[in-house]
């Protein structure tokens, strides 16, 4: 690694700045203004005190997570000295200056980083510029600094996917000069480059503008990468504002000078700050994602270790796909079915999981050969008499949940977990059969489950504290989003799905067609419509659940329920059950993009028209306006009433009231947490 080559008398003069030293309560030295403030004493006392260079690093094993989001809500905090006025003062200073990085330096930390003129990293560490999943691009010279150093092509690959980067490949890149090794102090080695770089005059990244754009060359090449760039970017409407003002700043990095440049990003930033919508949503979702997926206050620390021997009962497409995600996480899984054909199947569809996961470049073979070789499968549930935890994930029918859980809380220990992955039954009836039912919760993945983060973790009347805290960290460790929930029919993604599927059928029956109604969704920004994403799930589970529910058929149907009928007659007389059969709402070709990309189907454009007929409905015409708050408000509306069986309206409202702010501050702002 890095070679020493200083005298004793010159370590001494490297003084070491610590980001977030004498901010309480700040876990990722994010860049507020007390941080901003202490930092810039510091770098004043290092100056004071004729340092000869000067190391960077954070407290609590981390760099720094970059600007201090909260900021943000009120239009970022000018409030001197600003990010950019500190970043400028690093860059500026006469001495060399080397950041020590381990953890994650991201956003703001990176470009904090990248004004020093050198950066070593811990080989675990990572480094990212993820504004744009925040819906802003770096505004702390994040795109005119990382195209210099490690090119065009690369910055704009790194930043427009905001990933973390491992070390190793920062360091192939140019972004880290030097990686301590196993067992080396981060700051030992950044002290060492520091004092070996005193007296030497090299030069900040800012003036490296000269050489970009002196090489006409690369100017083409530059531009080429730009414009590929573009065209693989979502539409600014499909959630790609941020990423087209990335791009376009990073252009400005080799088409004008450094001050330009910096000029072009500020406005970006700002604009987008300022005003985009989407930017606001992003914002709120890292905030409410770290709301729902924390245990309640009072709630006791996860059991440590965290057991490591997981169970997984139905090796379906969804049970395997639960299997792989525990066994990715470097847990012990058996797999459990009742026959042979099964669990084949399972260990089939498991197998090819991890295989893609390398293919793909996610992982390596012997990552995947590690993790394979802590698998094993079983046709009895004996085998999970030593687990710390079961997910049951086997046939949607209640008996069957409960003749399991039964089985299973004689086999295993009191203190193994027992989660269930139903979607729609109530956990309390299926924890109703075990002899101490505060260790049983819903877990309900989402399809395909090795792919979607969202697990909804369930907690029911008798589940502990303790059960909590464990299962929220055990979706953690799987790097699931799992957000804790009540037990009621269909929880919480359902339950709010239903009203906005069922309404948007209602506007078929109206007078709008299919493709209107999906059109009208993602021209609203949804990845999907509601029909496309019927035909992708099976439109027949939506006719079983609403059989269950005595509403297929008329004679059971409550009165005074607007019901349309179109749903069910499309599987049960026209047997469209989605792309699975290649028809369902729409039409599906096998012979293009595999049979799944949907195509208007005049049988179903004829089907819906003799519908309206036979029900003398005169045909309206509908604006894309009207069908999104058609199909919307219903899910709001339904979220809303969840959020009315914790919190009583009026209770609520006092507290409101009371506190001077909005509804949408109160959750937004975490005030609510305090009540779950
Ligand atoms: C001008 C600049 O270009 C603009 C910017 O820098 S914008 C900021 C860019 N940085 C980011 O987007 C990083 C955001 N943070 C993360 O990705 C992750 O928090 C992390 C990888 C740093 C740590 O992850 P993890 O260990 O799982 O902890 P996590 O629960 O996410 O965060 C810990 C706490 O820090 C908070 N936090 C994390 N990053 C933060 C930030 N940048 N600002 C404010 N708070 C932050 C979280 O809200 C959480 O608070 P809580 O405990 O009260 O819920």
């Amino acid at each position: 690694m890095l070679a020493s080559r200083t005298s004793s008398l010159r370590r001494m003069s490297t003084h070491v700045v610590t980001i977030g030293k004498s901010v309480p309560k700040n876990k990722v030295n994010s860049l507020g203004l007390a941080t901003r403030q202490c930092l810039a004493s510091q770098l004043d006392a290092a100056v004071a005190a004729n340092a000869t260079s000067i190391v960077l690093h954070g407290q609590n094993g981390t760099f720094s997570a970059g600007a201090d989001i909260t900021e943000f809500a009120s239009g970022g905090s000018a409030a001197s000295p600003s990010l950019h006025e500190l970043i400028g003062k690093i860059e500026a200073l006469p001495v060399p200056t080397v950041a020590a990085i381990e953890g994650v330096a991201l956003g703001g930390g990176l470009e904090l980083a990248l004004s020093c003129k050198y950066r070593v990293g811990k080989a675990t560490a990572r480094v990212g510029l993820p504004e744009v999943h925040l819906g802003i691009v770096p505004g702390a010279g994040g795109t005119q600094r990382l195209p210099r150093l490690a090119g065009v092509p690369f910055a704009l690959q790194a930043i427009t996917s905001g990933r973390m980067i491992k070390a190793e490949e920062a360091g192939e890149h140019g972004v880290l000069d030097g990686i301590a090794g196993k067992g080396e102090d981060v700051v030992e080695a950044a002290k060492q480059l520091a004092s070996s770089k005193e007296g030497s005059d090299e030069l900040p990244l800012r003036n490296l503008s000269l050489n970009m754009l002196a090489s006409a060359s690369n100017k083409a090449d530059d531009d080429a990468a730009v414009a590929k760039a573009k065209s693989r970017l979502p539409a600014p409407n499909m959630g790609g504002e941020a990423v087209h003002g990335a791009v376009d700043a990073i252009a400005a990095s080799y088409a004008s000078d450094f001050d330009a440049g910096m000029e072009t990003e500020m406005n970006i930033f700002m604009e987008l700050l300022a005003n985009s919508a989407q930017g606001r949503a992003r914002r709120h979702a890292f905030f409410a994602e770290r709301f729902s997926t924390a245990p309640p206050p009072g709630a006791p620390p996860a059991t440590k270790p965290l057991g490591n021997k997981v169970g997984v009962i139905g090796a379906g497409t969804m049970g395997s796909g639960i299997a792989t995600c525990f066994l990715r996480a470097g847990y012990n899984v058996t797999l459990v079915d009742v026959t042979e054909a099964g669990l084949a199947r399972g260990d089939k569809i498991l197998r090819k999981n991890i295989e893609t996961d390398v293919k793909k470049g996610r992982s390596s073979e012997e990552k995947a050969n590690s993790q394979l070789s802590n698998f094993s499968t079983s046709l009895t549930m004996d085998a999970l008499k030593d687990a710390d935890l079961v997910v049951e994930a086997a046939f949607e029918s209640m008996d069957i949940k409960k003749k399991i859980f039964k089985e299973l809380d004689g086999i295993v220990s009191p203190s193994c977990i027992l989660a269930t992955n139903t979607s729609t039954l109530d956990i309390d009836e299926i924890g109703s059969v075990v002899s101490n039912s505060d260790r049983t919760m819903g877990m309900h993945f989402f399809s395909p489950a090795n792919v979607m983060k969202l697990v909804e973790n369930v907690k029911g009347s008798a589940t502990s504290p303790q059960t909590i805290s464990d299962i929220t960290a055990h979706s953690k460790k799987i790097g699931k989003v799992g957000v804790l929930v009540g037990n009621c029919d269909g929880f919480v993604g359902n339950r709010m799905v239903a009203p906005y599927t069922n309404e948007a059928a209602h506007c078929v029956e109206d007078g709008a067609s299919v493709e209107d109604v999906d059109g009208a969704m993602t021209e609203l920004g949804m990845a999907i419509g509601p029909f496309t994403m019927g035909d992708i799930a099976g439109n027949d589970i939506g006719v079983l659940i609403r059989k269950e529910k005595n509403l297929v058929d008329p004679a059971t149907r409550p009165a005074g329920l607007r019901y349309t009928e179109i749903a069910d007659k499309l599987v049960l007389e026209l047997e469209r059950v989605g792309q699975k059969v290649g028809k369902g709402w729409y039409d599906y070709d096998p012979a293009v993009g595999k049979g799944r990309i949907p195509q208007p189907s005049e049988a179903v454009a004829d089907f819906v028209e003799k519908h309206r007929a036979s029900l003398n409905i005169q045909e309206q015409d509908f604006s894309s306006l009207e069908l999104q708050q058609r199909n919307l408000f219903p899910l709001v509306n339904e979220g809303l009433k969840i959020l009315e069986e914790y919190w009583k309206p009026s209770d609520l409202l006092k507290e409101c009231v009371e506190r001077d702010v909005s509804l949408y501050d109160y959750f937004d702002k975490g005030m609510g947490k305090s009540k779950l």
